[in-house]
This record gives structure tokens, sequence and C-alpha cells, in this order.
């Protein structure tokens, strides 16, 4: 049997498994339905072409599937299976039919407080584990938490650990990840940061179920940021009636100094969690362990007595021997690679960053000696029916914000202390955070006029938002702002998040990619001259509008390519591929010129290179916004970053 192939019936076969419809997507994958060949399992099937990752994204994902490997708890989503086959690796996971928390607020808006109670309970369970192992999520946002059913039993389940980390005790980090509506202040300022960050993003959370809205908004980042900081008091909706303890943790946790900000253990312990209905019954938790045996967080993360370790960030166990932790999920036939020991690159030594960072999260699985034993107060898991039935007056039908970012994952565990890795919150307004410096002429964002071309994606492929670009890309009208609704079901909201989904299909991916890579284009103009002005900050929130940019257009290709491998072999979509292949060379971008018979892989290479570049741009300008730091490529090695950024150009044409 091949790893990969045609099921008998002409569908795809991943392993054991026939592969069904999309049912999501993210920036580097594309996560289908699927089901067991022979027992008939649903699962999600996350498929990641690892040409397109470089170094870091390879970390990054295998910092997820070391993780997910290890952890078996039923608030934290469930690795069946890792299936590589030449190119790609599938990871396979339990499959939650209810869908992200986001697609469940956008469909039923603000949310009883009793329910939010539930699904903030059971989020801390799998935060418990978490914190016991010493790791930090770091992207905790509705997209990434997963409901196990769309019925009233539907359990939450803590997905996607691409950019989940170890942290030594106290450790802190300072990589810019998250999304920027979940996002802590200090993680935006690029300051140092502690597991307190996730805590921000559980407050976020909680204030966007309750109200309906994410606590701050903004149209771009850093607007984003001015009203985290410029904010005295935290704002509830007037027409929200919410209890005092809500109220509290909410407050509590939404503090913008971290020090402030509740441990979690206060966290666990608020009334607002601990408090049960005389009605609900204790949740019968299933044991949580990590896979390799260890048991671990048994209990709930609910009415743990606090002891001194949890003031400290982190356990201060330094035990990192361990069993060997042999996988514990299905054995596959010989004849299908399964890498559990999972390398992507067959030339990497043990020294490598590759194998450290491995080694790392080894070291992490093995730390979790620290067992806190403890029976009772078990979380209650009240049907959701019910709970919505309780307040059902209380829930209008409000669309709920969503979060607006290009993430690049280039986190990379051994060298993570210094690293900023991760560019995040790509402002898609930039014209009124710039207004007061820039001439009107200088702000492509601004339309007042100019009639829309709107861009999107195939309708079948659960592609992220469209950006909407005018018919003169020069003139460009992003009309979206952080807190612009509305996105393709599905589709992480982590990742970017463009504008608002527009539903006229637009059929021409030539069209599309042409005028993104023509927005790209004259944004780069306004990024070099905010450059040469000194205006850093502004430059690196342009910067982010770029990544978005190249962003959609990269999926764009891979919708296309998603629809070519899901169906019969799609010649149209190659023909439409290679048209706008052709005609991309024709733009003024450093693409290189594409022969007519050049396939849908080679302008998908070229524009996931395009994005890299970008993702470095990035980097480089988020390296020099941190005054004192060094911009540390080799090829400027030794500048200081204003003089590289004074030849913007000459990187660009590196
Ligand atoms: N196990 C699953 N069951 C059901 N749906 C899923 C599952 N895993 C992912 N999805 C859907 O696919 C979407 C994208 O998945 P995921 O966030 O893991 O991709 P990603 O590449 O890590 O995203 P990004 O890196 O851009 O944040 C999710 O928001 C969710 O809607």
């Amino acid at each position: 049997m091949a790893a990969q192939g045609t099921g008998g019936r002409g569908g795809r076969v991943v392993g054991d498994y026939m592969v069904g419809r999309q049912i999501g997507s993210g920036s580097f994958s594309v996560v289908w339905l699927a089901r067991h060949r022979v027992h008939g399992t649903e699962v999600a099937i996350k498929e990641i072409v690892t040409g397109r990752l470089n170094k870091k994204l390879q970390d990054s994902l295998m910092s997820e599937i070391f993780i997910l490997k290890r952890i078996n708890h039923p608030n934290i989503i469930c690795l069946h299976d890792i299936i590589e086959v030449p190119g790609r690796i599938h990871i396979v996971l339990e499959y939650c039919r209810g869908g992200d928390l986001s697609m469940y607020i956008q469909r039923h808006g603000r949310v009883p407080e009793a329910l939010a109670k539930h699904f903030m309970q059971q989020l801390a369970a799998g935060l418990q584990l978490l914190r016991d192992n010493n790791l930090i999520h770091r992207d905790l946002k509705p997209q990434n938490l997963l409901l196990s059913t769309n019925d009233n039993n539907a359990i939450l389940k803590i997905a996607d650990f691409g950019f989940a980390r170890s942290l030594q005790p106290r450790g802190v980090a300072e990589t810019l990840c998250g999304s920027p509506l979940y996002m802590a202040p200090e993680i935006m300022q690029l300051q140092k940061y502690d597991a307190k960050a996730d805590l921000w993003s559980v407050g976020a959370i909680l204030f966007q179920l309750v109200t309906g809205k994410t606590p701050f908004t903004g149209s771009n980042q850093m607007q984003l940021l001015q009203n985290i900081m410029k904010s005295t008091e935290l704002q509830f909706p007037p027409e929200v009636k919410l209890s005092a303890e809500c109220r509290d943790l909410c407050h509590r946790l939404l503090r913008r100094n971290p020090v402030e900000r509740l441990t979690f253990e206060e966290f666990f312990n608020h009334p607002f969690l601990s408090q049960r209905r005389a009605d609900e019954p204790l949740r019968a938790q299933r044991p949580s362990r990590f896979a390799d045996g260890f048991s671990s967080s048994e209990t709930n993360a609910i009415g743990r007595g606090s002891s001194q370790e949890d003031c400290l960030p982190f356990f201060l166990d330094d035990d990192s021997s361990g069993p060997d932790r042999s996988p514990s999920f299905s054995t596959r036939k010989p004849s299908i690679k399964t890498t559990y020991g999972f390398s992507l690159d067959a030339r990497n030594d043990g020294r490598d960053a590759t194998s450290n960072a491995l080694h790392d999260v080894d070291i992490i699985a093995s730390r979790h000696v620290s067992v806190r034993h403890q029976s009772g107060n078990s979380i209650a898991r009240p049907t959701i029916n019910k709970l919505l039935d309780e307040n059902q007056s209380e829930t209008p039908k409000t669309t709920a914000s969503k979060p607006l970012m290009v993430h690049a994952v280039m986190d990379s565990l051994e060298s993570i202390d210094q690293d900023y890795v991760l560019v995040s919150g790509p402002p898609l307004d930039v014209s009124s955070s710039l207004a007061g410096n820039s001439k009107p002429s200088q702000i492509p964002f601004r339309s007042e006029s100019a009639p829309l071309t709107s861009v999107h994606l195939v309708p079948t492929t659960s592609a992220p938002v469209p950006i909407v670009v005018p018919s003169n890309p020069t003139r460009l009208a992003c009309n979206a702002s952080i807190d612009s609704p509305g996105s393709a079901p599905g589709t992480s909201q982590g990742s970017t998040d463009i504008g608002d989904a527009l539903e006229q299909p637009s059929p021409d991916c030539t069209t599309r990619i042409k005028s993104l890579k023509q927005c790209a284009s004259t944004i780069t103009e306004l990024v070099q001259e905010k450059i040469e002005g000194g205006r850093h900050l502004e430059a690196f929130s342009i910067q982010l509008v770029i990544l978005a940019i190249w962003k959609q257009a990269l999926h764009i290709c891979h919708a296309q390519a998603a629809s070519a491998i899901e169906g019969s072999p799609s010649q149209e979509s190659i023909r439409l591929m290679r048209r706008s292949n052709s005609k991309i060379k024709h733009g003024t971008s450093e693409m290189e010129c594409c022969s007519d018979d050049i396939g849908p892989e080679t302008i998908t290479t070229q524009i996931e290179r395009e994005f890299l570049r970008e993702v470095e741009h990035a980097e480089e300008l988020a390296n020099a916004i941190e005054p004192g730091r060094k911009y540390r490529d080799a090829r400027c090695a030794g500048d200081d970053f204003p003089v590289c950024l004074g030849s913007r150009k000459k990187w660009r044409g590196r």
C-alpha cells in the first residue's frame, strides 16, 4: 500500500485514510476530513508541504508534532499519527466536528456567561497540563480552540501548537507571536514575556465570548497597541449584563502589566471558574497524561491548592532524564513511512538546530514529574444547550471580531530567547496610523473613489479572507481592519485574515495574483520611504501588509493546488496557474521570468520565495525597532540596522 495514492473509488488515500473534503486551512497547511479505511474513524489530516517551509518553520512544525505526540488530555487535540510522503507531512488529528470556537461565536454571537464558564473551565484544564510541562502556547485564540462535536456535549480542545514552546523555570521569551487581537501587549511591544502572555489571550477570549467583541481593537496593529496602552478601564458594552466574578476575571486577566495579571494558580482558582451550578454534574475527566506514560495533571485545573511553586512562572524541576518515550499511537505498515522520530532533512546531524530543538522538547516532555494528584473538584460540564437556554435572551447574533495577522513562524527553539521569530498582525489599513506623518498621496491604502475589484479564493477551498484590491492598484483600498468580521470557515485566523470575505467569486487567479503582486510592489516603495525617513515602526507595520499580500497570493496558489489534488487532475487549474505565471513575468516584481510551460508548483515556489524574503525583511525591521539591537544577519553583520535599512533595495536583490 502506498502512503499516498488513489483509493478504489477515486478518492485520495493517505496512509490508511481516505481523504475527504477540506475543512480548514492555515498559513502553511490544508486541513482535510478523512476516514480510516478499516475501522471508519473520522480524523482531521493537516497536510503540510515541507518544501515550503524554511528551517524555522520546520522547527515549528516539529515542535507542534513533538508536543502533541506526548500529550494525552481531553482538552488538548489528540495526535493519532504522522504520515510522511515525499515532500509532505500529514498530521493525523482527532476530528473536531464542532469546528473552532471562532465559528461558534460567529454562529451564535456572544454566549451566556454559564457557557463561557464551561468553555473557560475546559480551556483552563488544558492550560494546566501545558503549564505543568513548562509549555506556553503563545497563539491562543478562538480559531485554535476546537469543539469536539456540534451538539451540546462539545468538549473544547486546544489546538495548533505551532508556536508553542518550552520555557525553563522563570524563563522569558521575546519572540513575537500570537494573533494581535489576542496578543499580550508585552509581546506586541517586543518585550520579554513569560507564560502569563497566554493568560492575556485567555482574558481576550473570555471577553469576546461574553460580549461578542474583542476587548481592544484598532484599524491596525499599532493602533491596537495604542488603544491597549491608553485604556484606563476595561470597557464592557453597556448592554451586556455580567456577574461580578466574570467581570473581575476579565479585568484581572487583561492587565497590561503582566506582574499585575493573575497568576495561573489564581486563574485556576478564580471564583468565576470554580463556581459550579448546583445542577451541574462533575465532569468525569479522562486521565490526562503525556503519551509516554508519565502521569501529569490528572485532575482538573480548578480548585487546586496553591503552592509556592505556583508563584513561579515555571516549575523548578531540572530532571531531564526519562525513559524512552516511544509513541503510543498506531503502528504503521512497513510500506508507509511514518516518522515519529521525524527528521525533515535526512542530512541533519545530531548537532544541528533541528536536533537541538527536538532535544529541547524531549527534555521538556520528561520534565513533568511534578505530579499534582488531586481528587474531586472536577470541572463541571453542563450541556451547551442548557446553558444557551439559560440566557437566550442575552444572546444577540453579534458578529465576532476577527483577528488580522500574517504569521510566519520562524521559531527556533534553540535560539528562542534572542530571536524575534514571528511576524504577526499585518495592519491592513495603515492609513490611519500614518496619516499624521504622510502625505495623502503616499498612502496607498486609502481609496476614496476607486472602483474595487474583489479578490478572493476559490469558494470550495475554504481559503482565507480576500484582500480587496482596487482596479487601480496604486490606490489600494484595503478596507479591512483588525476587527473586520467574517472569514471563510475553517480558515485559520491566526495567520493572515485580511479584510471582509466578499461573496462574488473571482474565477481567474491570474488577476488576483497580478493585483496582489502590484499591491506589494507599490507598498514596498512606501516601506522604503519610511525607512529613509527613520520611521522604522511604521515601515515595519507596512511591511506586515506586504506579508499579508504575499500570503494571500500563496493561499490562492495553494487553493489551486488543492483543487487540482482533490478532484480529477485539474487541467484548468494548471492552465490558470500557467497563465498567471506568464502574466506575472511582465510585472516589475523580482520574480523571475517564467516560461509558459512552468507548472503551478513553480509559481507557488516563486511566491513562497517572495513571501519568505518579505518575512526576512520584516524580521530585520523588527530587530531595528528594538533599541540597541543589531541586525544579526551575516550579510549586514557588524552594521547597525539603520545602515542596512538605508539600502533596502540592496537586500531585495540578494
Ligand atoms: N482536528 C481538527 N478538527 C476540525 N477542524 C480542524 C482541526 N484542525 C484544524 N481544523 C480547522 O482548520 C483550521 C486551520 O488549522 P490550523 O490552525 O491547525 O492550521 P495552521 O496552519 O496551524 O494555521 P496557522 O498556522 O495559520 O495558525 C482551524 O482553524 C480549524 O477550523
